[in-house]
């Protein structure tokens, strides 16, 4: 197994959990990492002095809690099926950075090399035990495993480790769960939340049904379920009439969102959309462009409602230009049918820019995760796309000349120092397809908002002034085209 630590006053001396380059979890400032090779010293971790009253006893899961999981000190566990030891690692420190976005302290992450996981336990009794005294002398109260359980796994994980244990999937709506914004967001979340909870409620049940035990002395139990009905499919009948509710509450807050896109669409806007994996600088560079104050935070996912702001490319041609939530490997399924709607506003772009960290470890395996989930996107691959290395002032410049012979249109950025910048912002200006229908009016002078669109959404080749109004030529886009044609002559 490997092993690594994050030691505060334990002497557990193991490898460096954080992002090898420090983009990620930099945070921690007396965090001091030590390698200590691959073995993890058993000696050495039965010495250790274990820290009074900081381990907890295995506490009910209720059906709340899939809401707010209050982690607090966690033991990381994650196998290593295939693909290199480095991209095991990279994984189980995005884990981490993961885990200390949804608030907890990362105590110790551990690595298993294995052909599959073991349908029992996921790691093997062996290791799960190995697991459980490394839970025990660092005091860790909570297991994150780096991938899907089933609900056997976790419960046998449970049972031999004594800690509650939850996995990547449930991390990452958590996160989701903390920083949605909008009602819309929220609603998506818990329903995404619920449709992973609801086939994995049997292995949650015994707890569910002590807890409903004790509720029966309340006056709130036995009477309350209907005949032959047990706890664990009330259970599920409420969590099932939420979750419709929750999407009707969904469809009814589609109308307004789709008034606005086509707002959007009806003034002529081209739209730039920014994608790319959390933490790649898409909010910064936005910024950028912008002079927008979008939240920017070095944590994943700090962005979860899209944000949309208008800008102009030199020229004066305007646009909008929208920032979208972070992407990540592996992706809960739940998530990407919960956020079909913003990467949708992905497909109607007619430009992206693709945010890519280029002082990033693994940069191209993120590539490759974003253009997974854009794939499952309707429409999204025809949207023309500009990979913008980002974060270049951090950046190796021999890793940042690889990027660059790979993604050979690629535009280097930093939205730190501003290098970069105007070049994208030419490259937009580009990229962003013009207004192609000649026309030649004369518009009355009461129209003044026809001639100030033109002059915001089109392009004025000739603009003089007659009796009859402002003659005009200019390229516009067709639905501009013909309201032009159908008031002036
Ligand atoms: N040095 C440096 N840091 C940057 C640059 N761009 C972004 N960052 C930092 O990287 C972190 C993430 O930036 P964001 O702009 O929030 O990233 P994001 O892609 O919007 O992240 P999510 O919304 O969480 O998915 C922040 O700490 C930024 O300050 C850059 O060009 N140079
Ligand atoms: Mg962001």
């Amino acid at each position: 197994m490997r092993q690594w630590c994050n030691e505060k006053e334990r002497h557990i001396t193991d490898r460096d959990i954080s992002s090898r380059k420090g983009t990620a979890l930099q945070a921690d400032a007396d965090y001091q990492p030590e390698y200590a090779g691959d073995e993890l010293d058993r000696e050495q971790r039965s010495s250790l002095k274990r820290v009074p009253n900081l381990s907890t006893e295995l506490q009910d899961i209720t059906e709340v809690e899939y809401r707010k999981l209050r982690l607090e000190n966690v033991v990381l566990v994650g196998i290593w099926t295939s693909g290199t030891a480095e991209d095991a690692e990279v994984s189980l420190r995005e884990l981490a950075a993961l885990a200390e976005t949804a608030g907890s302290v990362v105590l110790a992450g551990v690595l298993q090399r294995r052909d599959k996981p073991d349908n029992a336990t996921y790691l093997g009794s062996g290791k799960a035990r190995e697991v459980a005294d490394l839970v025990a002398s660092t005091g860790a109260d909570t297991i994150i495993v780096d991938s899907e359980l089933s609900p056997n796994q976790r419960r046998n994980l449970e049972d031999v480790t004594k800690v509650k244990v939850i996995d990547r999937t449930t991390l990452i709506l958590d996160i989701f769960a903390q920083h949605a914004k909008s009602r819309e967001g929220k609603a998506q979340v818990e329903l995404a939340q619920l449709e992973y909870l609801l086939p994995r409620l049997r292995g949650w049940g015994e707890s569910m049904s002590r807890q409903a035990g004790g509720r029966v002395g309340a006056g709130d139990g036995i009477g309350s379920r209907g005949p032959g009905e047990t706890q664990i499919e009330l259970d599920r009948r409420r969590i099932r009439q939420r979750m419709a509710k929750l999407k009707r509450d969904i469809a009814n807050m589609e109308p307004a969102r789709r008034t606005q896109r086509s707002n959007r669409r009806r003034h002529g806007l081209p739209s730039v959309v920014v994608v790319g994996y959390t933490n790649a600088g898409k909010s910064s560079l936005m910024n950028r462009l912008t002079n927008a104050d979008v939240l920017v935070e070095n944590a994943l996912f700090a962005t979860l409602d899209p944000t949309v702001r208008r800008s102009e490319t030199e020229d004066g041609r305007a646009y909008t230009i929208s920032d979208t939530v972070g992407f990540v490997r592996s992706l809960p399924t739940q998530l990407v049918e919960a956020f079909r709607s913003t990467l949708e506003e992905v497909a109607e772009g007619h430009l992206m820019l693709h945010v890519v960290d280029a002082a990033h470890p693994d940069p191209v395996g993120q590539v490759n995760a974003v253009h997974d989930v854009l794939r499952e996107v309707d429409g999204a691959e025809d949207v023309p796309e500009i990979i913008v290395l980002s974060k270049a002032d951090l950046a190796d410049p021999i890793d940042l000349a690889a990027l660059r012979s790979r993604y050979p249109g690629a535009v280097v950025v930093s939205s730190k120092t501003g290098e970069g910048i105007e070049e994208l912002r030419d490259r937009i200006a580009d990229g962003l397809p013009r207004p192609s229908v000649a026309v030649s009016v004369t518009i009355p002078f009461d129209r003044g908002d026809l001639i100030s669109r033109v002059h915001t959404d089109g392009e004025i080749l000739r603009e003089e002034y007659s009796e009859d109004g402002t003659v005009l030529e200019a390229l516009v886009d067709e639905d501009l085209a013909a309201e032009l044609l159908s008031v002036g002559r």
